[in-house]
């Protein structure tokens, strides 16, 4: 099966706008992906015909919105594999998912001079949580280092498991600025094997690859509605049921009670227990329509179109003499960085979007990473499923004039 590309940019209304009265070259997908049209009319529909807090209510408009809001938590079940719908969390995205874990888990599982470790590519989303948890309790956050390519250095990751004392290892499945594919499914073994548990950052995989908990074995997962075509503000944490059910709760408020008095409360049962206050009623509703267009369309042919799109813009830019791309694994996803002998990032992207080319410069909230790699920002173009090579010949196109330019 192969997609079929015009229909797919059909429903994307955006892809039809202009900037600077040049067409929209969007290559921004990592930041945060366009919205599918379905996704637009849900959102349009709730905000017109079906506004009413859910959970509780007794009136159908308030009986009607909790039954499609609970709808997606069922998707989102389907989508990942999961065995309970208890174990699907709503969260505000990815960094509130992994904050989430941090403040629940880390108190209750870690203890002193105990290990997280994480790796040198992580999102400050997945570095910046668990500094702030380790300092309560004096645990350490250690640091897996990577390969020249942007792989995780297997052997060393292997040595920081067997010196001990490892609790938690929480690691992106994709990284947002190299690209890398992390083999997950063997660094979660190695992690059990060490007595570990261990958290995926899907930020950047959930759009792009199938994701199976199950088959994964992770006892937590973290992504945002907003980088699978769907709206801000809204996102998932899966976790094991018998460990959150071991937890407890992220934030107090309604919703995520049973019973209160000024003595003391009793919490409500999964998932309700993590999800305090009138939650993102629309965002929820809205990533719904994502999800089902991302399963209509097929994880597996949109992995295999995007691949090809990477090589493709990959071999067009090592035909630049003075670009030198960031992340060179063997095992990549649709994530191009590169830097430009005497071009700042900044002014790259700059000149690109003046001739209507979108990508992202600077350090990715991948501090750390842009250290190892001697640079301070990189200029990252980011690919799905609705961009096309004619698009990328235009990017490179663009690139050349801004180089001769600058
Ligand atoms: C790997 C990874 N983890 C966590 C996050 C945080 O997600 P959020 O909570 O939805 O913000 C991002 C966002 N990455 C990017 C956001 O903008 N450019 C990026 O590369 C990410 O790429």
């Amino acid at each position: 099966m192969a997609l079929e590309i015009d229909n797919i940019r059909n429903q994307f209304p955006q892809l039809e706008r202009k900037v600077h009265d040049r067409p929209l070259i969007y290559l921004d997908n990592a930041a945060s992906t366009l919205k599918h049209i379905s996704v637009i009319e849900a959102l349009n529909n709730h905000y017109t015909n079906d506004v009413a807090n859910i959970h509780r209510g007794v009136h159908y408009l308030s009986e009607h919105g909790t039954i499609q809001y609970e709808q997606t938590r069922d998707s989102i079940q389907d989508l990942l594999n999961a065995e309970s719908r208890c174990e699907i969390i709503f969260t505000k995205g990815t960094t509130d998912s992994l904050n989430l874990v941090a403040a629940s888990f880390v108190p209750h599982y870690v203890k002193k001079d105990d290990v997280i470790l994480i790796s040198t590519m992580e999102h400050h989303s997945n570095i910046v949580p668990w500094q702030i948890q380790a300092e309560k309790i004096e645990a350490k956050v250690k640091e897996i280092p990577i390969t020249d390519d942007g792989d995780i250095d297997e052997e060393a990751y292997i040595e920081l498991l067997k010196e001990g004392n490892v609790k938690l290892v929480s690691m992106a499945h994709i990284s947002n600025s190299l690209g890398t594919i992390n083999d997950i499914k063997k660094y979660i073994s190695l992690a059990h094997d060490h007595g570990a548990y261990f958290c995926v950052d899907a930020a950047q995989s959930i759009a792009h690859e199938k994701v199976d908990v199950q088959d994964l074995n992770c006892d937590f997962l973290a992504f945002s509605s907003h980088k699978m075509f769907g709206p801000t503000g809204f996102g998932v944490l899966y976790g094991k049921e018998k460990l959150l059910e071991s937890m407890p709760p992220y934030q107090g408020g309604g919703d995520m009670i049973d019973v209160v008095t000024i003595e003391k409360t009793t919490y409500n049962e999964l998932p309700h227990k993590f999800e305090a206050g009138t939650p993102h009623i629309a965002g929820g509703i809205g990533l719904k329509p994502a999800i089902d267009f991302l399963i209509d369309t097929d994880l597996n042919v949109i992995k295999r179109y995007e691949k090809e799109l990477l090589d493709y813009a990959t071999q067009k830019i090592n035909e630049i003499e003075k670009v030198q791309v960031i992340g060179t694994a063997k095992q990549k996803a649709s994530v191009l960085s590169f830097v430009v002998d005497g071009a700042h990032p900044h002014d790259l992207g700059t000149l690109l979007d003046r001739q209507g080319v979108a990508i992202r410069t600077g350090h990715h909230c991948t501090q750390p990473l842009m250290k190892r790699f001697n640079v301070s920002a990189t200029a990252r173009a980011s690919f799905s499923l609705y961009n096309t090579k004619e698009e990328i010949d235009i990017f490179i196109k663009a690139l050349n004039k801004a180089l001769n330019f600058l």
